[in-house]
C-alpha cells in the first residue's frame, strides 16, 4: 500500500467510514462498541480460569481421530503453546488408533476391536509400537515445535514412566481377552516432571512394558488418566471426534454436559465401543483426585480453549460425585 492510498484492500466496509490518512500514517478507529465489549468480556472471563490453572498440570489426550484435519492439527499445537505461555503445564498423551489401523491394513493385517480396545497379537504390537513412537509422536512433536523447541517425545517405556499388566476389554459388562493389551499399574512421573521443569511440553506414546519387560498396547485414554492422577493434574481434557458423550447414542440429540462420577459408574457398563475406555478413563481420573475430566470435540478448532477458559465450557465434563453443579472458580 502506498502512503497516498487511503483505501487499502484489507479495510472492512464499516471501517472505511473512519479510516483516514494523517501524514504518512493511516489512522483508523473501528467504531464497534458491541464487538469491543464482547472481546473484553472473553478476555476478562478467562481470568478466573487462568488463575485456576496457572502453575498446574493439565493432561491433554490427543486422539487419533482428532489429528486428521490440517486446521485442527495447527489449532491443537497453538493451544498447547497458548497454555504453556499462560504458565500452565500441558502434558500431551497421544493416541493413533486410525494411524495404526491404516498401517496394519497396508501390511495386510486386519484390525479388530472389542469393547473399544484393539485385539493385539505379538505381530500387531510391533506395528502399534512402530506407529505410535516412530510416526505419531514425532508428528505431534513437530507440530508443536513449529512454535520453537518446546515439545519432547517419550513413551511409557522411557525412564520407567509406565509399567503395564495385561488386561481385558469389557463387552456388555463382561471381561473379554484382547491379547497384549495392558492397563497402567505403576507410573513414575519423574521423566515427565523433569521435562516440565525444563520448560518442555512432554508428548507421551502409550506403549508400556509389563513387569517382565513384555511390551503391551495401552489405550491412550487409559494411559492419560493414569498419568493425570500420578502428576496431580487439575484437569484431563480428552480430544476426540464427537462433541462429547451422548445420552441417546447413536441418535446424537442429547449431549451430556456434566455427569458426576457416581452416575458415570452406573451407566459405564451400558456404553458402546470407543466411549467405554474414554469414559472409564475420565472416571479413573476424577476418582484419583483430578478435579475435572472433559471429553471435547477435537474436530472443532480451539475447542480446548473454549472448554478451559469459559464458564460454559464445551463437551462432556465429569466431576467428583459430591460436586454436581460446578461453581465458577
Ligand atoms: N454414547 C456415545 N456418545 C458419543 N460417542 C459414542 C458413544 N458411544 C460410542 N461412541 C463412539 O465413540 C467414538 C469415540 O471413540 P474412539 O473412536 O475410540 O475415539 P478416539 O480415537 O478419539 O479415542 C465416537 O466417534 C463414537 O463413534
Ligand atoms: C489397546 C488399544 O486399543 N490401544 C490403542 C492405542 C492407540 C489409541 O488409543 O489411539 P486413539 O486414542 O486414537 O483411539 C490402539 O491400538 O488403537
Amino acid at each position: 500500500m502506498s502512503p497516498q492510498d487511503p483505501t487499502p484492500p484489507d479495510i472492512r466496509v464499516d471501517e472505511l467510514r473512519t479510516a483516514r490518512q494523517v501524514g504518512t500514517h493511516r489512522v483508523m478507529r473501528t467504531y464497534d462498541p458491541e464487538g469491543d465489549r464482547q472481546k473484553v468480556a472473553v478476555l476478562t472471563g478467562a481470568l478466573p480460569w487462568l488463575k485456576e490453572f496457572h502453575g498446574n498440570v493439565v493432561v491433554v489426550k490427543y486422539g487419533g481421530h482428532a489429528m486428521v484435519d490440517e486446521e485442527c492439527r495447527r489449532a491443537f499445537a497453538d493451544d498447547m503453546v497458548f497454555l504453556r505461555t499462560c504458565g500452565i503445564h500441558p502434558v500431551v498423551v497421544h493416541g493413533g488408533g486410525p494411524q495404526i489401523t491404516e498401517m496394519l491394513g497396508r501390511l495386510g493385517i486386519a484390525s479388530e476391536f472389542r469393547g473399544g480396545l484393539r485385539v493385539t497379537t505379538p505381530e500387531t504390537i510391533d506395528v502399534v509400537r512402530m506407529v505410535l513412537t516412530g510416526q505419531v509422536t514425532p508428528e505431534v512433536v513437530g507440530l508443536i515445535n513449529q512454535h520453537g523447541p518446546l515439545a519432547v517425545g517419550l513413551s511409557g517405556e522411557d525412564g520407567g514412566l509406565f509399567t503395564a499388566a495385561r488386561t481385558h476389554a469389557l463387552v456388555d459388562g463382561r471381561p473379554v481377552d484382547v491379547g497384549l493389551v495392558g492397563d497402567v499399574v505403576t507410573v513414575d512421573p519423574a521423566p515427565v516432571t523433569a521435562l516440565l521443569e525444563a520448560g518442555h511440553i512432554p508428548v507421551v506414546a502409550t506403549v508400556a512394558p509389563d513387569a517382565d519387560g513384555v511390551v503391551h498396547n495401552v489405550n491412550a485414554d487409559t494411559a492419560a488418566a493414569a498419568l493425570a492422577v500420578a502428576l496431580g493434574a487439575v484437569k484431563l481434557v480428552v480430544l476426540t471426534d464427537v462433541e462429547g458423550l451422548y445420552a441417546d447414542w447413536p441418535d446424537r440429540d442429547s449431549l451430556v454436559q456434566q455427569i458426576d462420577a457416581a452416575e458415570l459408574a452406573e451407566i459405564l457398563p451400558t456404553l458402546d465401543a470407543g466411549m467405554v475406555p474414554k469414559m472409564a478413563a475420565c472416571l479413573r481420573a476424577v476418582n484419583g483426585g483430578v478435579k475435572r475430566a472433559t471429553v471435547v470435540d477435537g474436530r472443532a478448532p480451539h475447542a480446548l480453549l473454549l472448554e478451559m477458559f469459559t464458564t460454559e465450557g464445551t463437551g462432556t465434563m465429569v466431576v467428583p460425585a459430591e460436586q454436581r453443579e460446578e461453581p465458577a472458580p
